[in-house]
C-alpha cells in the first residue's frame, strides 16, 4: 500500500490532537542540573551525564563554577531557615559544581525520577543519589523540583545566550509530534 503525503500525515495528526485533546508533553521543556562538591571531586561527572544522554535527553548548557554564597542563598532561598542550612553552603561553595540545562519531553519530573529522594537511604536502586551517595548532606546532584523552579533556576545560573538551540538528528520525527 502507498504511504500516505506527508501534508495529509501532518494535517490527520494535528486533527487527531485537536478533536481527542491529547496533550503532547513538550519537547523544549527545560530543567537546572548541577554536579554538587562532592560528584565533582569524586569525578562523578561522566557518569552523572552519561545518565540523562542514555535517556536521551539534550544538553543545552554547561559550566564548571565556584559558586557564590549570594547565588547559593538565591537559589535555595526556600531553605535558609532550615537548622541544616549552614552546613548546606559550606558544603555546596566548598568546590567546584558543575551546571547544567538540559532539554526533553517531560524532563523535569523525568530528571527528579532518575536523580531519586533527597536522602539517599531512602531512594530507590538505579537512582543517581542511590547508586552514587549515603547521605542527605553528600547527595552529590541537584535537580529542579518543578517546571516554575527550573525556570527560576536556569536564570539564576545561565546567561540566556549560554544556551544553545540544537537539533538532535536522530531525534527530527520526535520533536515533530
Ligand atoms: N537533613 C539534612 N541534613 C543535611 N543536609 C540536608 C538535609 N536535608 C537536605 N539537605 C541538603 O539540602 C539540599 C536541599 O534540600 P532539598 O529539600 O531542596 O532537597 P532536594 O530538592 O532533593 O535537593 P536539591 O535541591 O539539592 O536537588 C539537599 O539536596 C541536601 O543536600
Ligand atoms: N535534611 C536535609 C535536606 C536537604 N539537604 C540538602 O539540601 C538540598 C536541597 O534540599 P531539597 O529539599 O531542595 O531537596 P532536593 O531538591 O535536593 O531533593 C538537598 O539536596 C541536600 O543537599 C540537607 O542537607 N539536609
Ligand atoms: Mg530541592
Amino acid at each position: 500500500m502507498e504511504s500516505l503525503p506527508l501534508y495529509v500525515t501532518s494535517i490527520v495528526l494535528w486533527l487527531t490532537k485537536e478533536l481527542f485533546q491529547i496533550s503532547v508533553p513538550s519537547a523544549k521543556e527545560r530543567t537546572f542540573i548541577a554536579v554538587k562538591p562532592d560528584g565533582v571531586q569524586r569525578r562523578l561527572v561522566g557518569q552523572v551525564i552519561h545518565r540523562f544522554e542514555r535517556r536521551g535527553f539534550k544538553l543545552v548548557g554547561l559550566k564548571l563554577l565556584q559558586v557564590s554564597k549570594n547565588l547559593l542563598s538565591q537559589h535555595y532561598c526556600q531553605l535558609t531557615k532550615k537548622p541544616f542550612y549552614p552546613d548546606l553552603v559550606e558544603y555546596m561553595t566548598s568546590g567546584p559544581v558543575v551546571a547544567m540545562v538540559w532539554e526533553g519531553p517531560n524532563i523535569v519530573q523525568t530528571c527528579r525520577m532518575m536523580v531519586g529522594h533527597t536522602n539517599p537511604a531512602e531512594a530507590h536502586a538505579g537512582t543517581i543519589r542511590a547508586d552514587f551517595s549515603l547521605h542527605v548532606s553528600r547527595n552529590v546532584v541537584h535537580a529542579s523540583d518543578s517546571l516554575e523552579g527550573a525556570q527560576r533556576e536556569i536564570m539564576l545560573w545561565f546567561d540566556g545566550h549560554d544556551l544553545l538551540k540544537w537539533d538532535c538528528i536522530d531525534q527530527s520525527v520526535t520533536s515533530e509530534l
